[in-house]
């Protein structure tokens, strides 16, 4: 049965079964267990994986047409690009002259022993003509770089905003599908060059290529056809120096389809050992727990039982894939590349008056027999480059389709925005819902329904699903089963915006952008994000203006900076450096260089900012577009009076407004609340009023009673 199941799994295309050893090979590298799929026989045949990619070029092809269309629509590309482009061309054409000037050369010499004449004028037009070429040259190469950074700087600004803007419409369990963030990774070259700008290059490169390689080529031709044994010398020259590519290449060729994994415990454990001892955050930990000792002696101590199987998985592989391997072609090419020299010495002795000129096209020759197969073989290895090349523009074009996994309603929402002031009424109808990839329910056929204006709050043990009812109102996830509806709609049907619009969440594990504290608030409420005097009253209401103002930059400090002064590649703070003594302090201060050490705020200090944010959402504005509030313990990490506090202004400034809350504290806010709703285990096993639920005398009850007996 099992069998079965297996070969039918391995059929279907793109499924890799490891136990299929029919199609899988297993190799153990080191600490790790490889699978590397095996090709199928078509893929034995020579060039059947070429012909392969060829076909997945000219599937590609389209996309690179789009970016050509896309580049040539930048038109501050345009002169540079046309600049560029023939300057390439010309380059690629003086090899085929200085070849020219090569074989010239040899006539001369060829007329000189034939003679003992020389004629002094081709002679002088010869030198001339090369001084010219090799200035030339120079220039041409200096041309197109002066033209190549602004090209590729502004074919940059140009994609990054592509990517900028595909990555900011992705919604919360696309984004986080580790599928997607690969596709992300993949569409962004590494060491910050661009898909754009690469391929650009890759075109320049092919075309140079082709027309290096014809004109090439046709002198060649004119100049062997020439010389005694010219066509002989040459094709065992060539055939000498493609042996030598395909050697070289074909060694570092590996399957397409493989996965490594390990589950050796001590390789495990030590990389988390590595990461306690170098990562920051675990720090305050290592010390305050005096880890140090004994992190250093399991290191050591499982670093000797690895030995030398330890190491990371592609340093290991390739380690493997470079130790001696018995290749035929590594035998023969020594030989091959001595052969012309053998053919000479033959000829030399069959005809010894010719020597001198054998001697010259013998050189000549090998080292353009070189130079020439190694472009003709860098064309036929480019379609590998090629085809990855054109699917990274396709991965660039595709990641700007990647289908979000929550679909937009098309119903605008409220139908009369005046409505909104009065609240929105929420309703849970038997809904239930799963994490991406998760086994259990976070949430199981759950149903209540909130009249608007009123107050709710959730209350429950860690895990039973609080939160996950607030990231569903505003999908960030849809449920699986039933229906959420805001004033009896559904809202799949109603449009994203709109649904987000007339809602305000404050997370539990909110953030804080990397920006300025003024902008950290003004993003609650982007329309009006210039307005200070908003931003101002919402980081007062939020209780967060008193350390505001003792802080030195007020408004525009920023709590983590996003960029970083540069002080000559040291780190900011050094103070000797090769015994010398150094101090950017006077620099820092002329330059109005701001302080590069992240702010430290207390955990309480950043609530009341993300809180200040919610009331610029919410409540700062003249023209209430938000029905709803919803809170995730946001005063988990306020001091008493504070969250007082925040529960007095919330109630006072709520207006009509529907709120949920999710909250452990019992008191503040569920005394106040309309329903309260215990969970546990993904269901809602108690709901109603606090006097109700008192009354019931259940787990609510229970959990009161205890709270309520810690201040007897
Ligand atoms: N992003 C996620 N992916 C997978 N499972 C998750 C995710 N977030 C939460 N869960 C799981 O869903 C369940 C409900 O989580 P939820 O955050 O709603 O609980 P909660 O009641 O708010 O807990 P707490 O009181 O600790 O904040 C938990 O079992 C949790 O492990």
């Amino acid at each position: 049965m099992l069998r079965r199941r297996r070969g039918r799994l391995s059929d279907k295309p793109g499924t890799f079964d490891p136990e299929d050893r029919s199609r899988v090979k297993y190799t153990k590298v080191g600490v790790w267990d490889l699978y590397e799929e095996i090709p199928r026989e078509l893929e034995h045949v020579p060039g059947a994986s070429r012909v392969e990619q060829i076909l997945e070029i000219k599937q590609n092809l389209p996309y690179l047409w789009r970016m050509m269309k896309d580049i040539a629509s930048i038109r501050s590309c345009w002169f540079l690009l046309c600049g560029y482009a023939f300057v390439h061309l010309l380059l690629s054409l003086l090899p085929a002259i200085n070849l020219w000037y090569s074989g010239q050369m040899l006539t001369i010499v060829q007329i000189a022993v034939d003679t003992r004449t020389v004629d002094k004028q081709l002679l002088l037009r010869i030198a001339a003509g090369r001084i010219v070429t090799m200035t030339l040259q120079r220039f041409l190469r200096l041309c197109s770089s002066r033209a190549q950074i602004p090209l590729e700087r502004r074919l940059k600004q140009h994609f990054t905003q592509h990517i900028f803007r595909a990555r900011a419409r992705l919604d919360l369990p696309t984004f986080d599908d580790p599928a997607v963030q690969r596709q992300l990774a993949g569409a962004t070259p590494p060491g910050g060059r661009t898909v754009a700008a690469l391929t650009l290059r890759m075109i320049m490169d092919l075309m140079s290529a082709c027309v290096y390689v014809v004109s090439q080529l046709g002198v060649l031709v004119s100049v062997l056809s020439e010389q005694p044994d010219g066509p002989l010398l040459s094709v065992l020259m060539l055939g000498a120096a493609f042996l030598q590519h395909m050697h070289t290449m074909g060694q570092l060729t590996i399957a397409r389809v493989w996965a490594a994994t390990t589950k050796n415990e001590d390789y495990l454990r030590m990389q988390g050992y590595k990461r306690i001892v170098n990562d920051s955050e675990h720090r305050k930990e290592l010390l305050a727990g005096n880890l140090a000792g004994y992190l250093i002696s399991q290191f050591v101590a499982a670093a000797k039982r690895l030995g030398d199987d330890e190491g990371d998985f592609r340093e290991l592989n390739s380690t493997r894939l470079m130790s001696g391997k018995f290749h035929l072609i590594s035998f023969l090419k020594g030989p091959l590349s001595e052969l012309p020299q053998i053919l000479f010495t033959l000829r030399a002795a069959q005809r010894p008056a010719s020597i001198p000129v054998s001697l010259a096209s013998l050189q000549l020759i090998q080292s353009t027999a070189n130079s020439f197969t190694w472009e003709l073989y860098k064309i036929y290895e480019q379609t590998t480059g090629i085809a990855e090349q054109l699917a990274d523009v396709r991965k660039l074009y595709d990641i700007a389709e990647i289908p979000n996994r929550i679909p937009d309603g098309t119903e605008p929402f409220p139908e009369d925005a005046q409505k909104i002031r009065a609240g929105i009424e929420l309703e849970f109808r038997n809904v239930s819902f799963r994490y991406p990839g998760a086994d259990n329910y976070a949430l199981h056929n759950v149903s209540f329904r909130l009249v608007a204006g009123q107050l709710c709050v959730i209350v429950g043990s860690n895990g039973s699903g609080k939160s996950t009812i607030l990231k569903l109102i505003v999908r960030l996830y849809d449920p699986e089963e039933g229906q959420i509806l805001l004033d009896g709609r559904d809202i799949r049907t109603l449009k994203l915006h709109d649904l987000r619009q007339a809602t305000s969440v404050l997370f539990q594990d909110y953030t804080h952008f990397p920006l300025s504290i003024r902008d950290n608030i003004a993003l609650g409420d982007p329309e009006h994000a210039s307005d200070n005097s908003r931003i101002e009253r919402a980081a007062a209401l939020g209780g967060a203006s008193e350390f505001i103002a003792r802080l030195p930059d007020g408004l525009d400090t920023y709590l983590e900076r996003p960029v970083q002064d540069h002080y000559g590649d040291i780190p900011a703070g050094t103070h000797t450096l090769f015994g010398r003594k150094v101090d950017y302090g006077a620099l820092r201060a002329a330059g109005g260089m701001s302080s590069t050490a992240n702010m430290g705020l207390s955990g309480g200090q950043m609530q009341r900012l993300a809180v200040a944010r919610t009331f610029m959402r919410s409540v700062v504005a003249d023209e209430p577009k938000v029905g709803l509030l919803l809170f995730d313990e946001p005063s988990a990490s306020l001091d008493p009076t504070a969250e007082h506090d925040l529960f007095v202004r919330l109630r006072e400034l709520r207006g009509n407004k529907t709120m949920l809350f999710s909250s452990h504290r019992f008191g503040n806010l569920t005394r106040h609340a309309d329903m309260i709703l215990y969970m546990s285990d993904a269901v809602i096993v108690e709901s109603g009023t606090h006097e109700q639920l008192l009354a019931r005398d259940g787990e609510y009850a229970r959990i009161w009673k205890l709270q309520a007996q810690a201040f007897l």
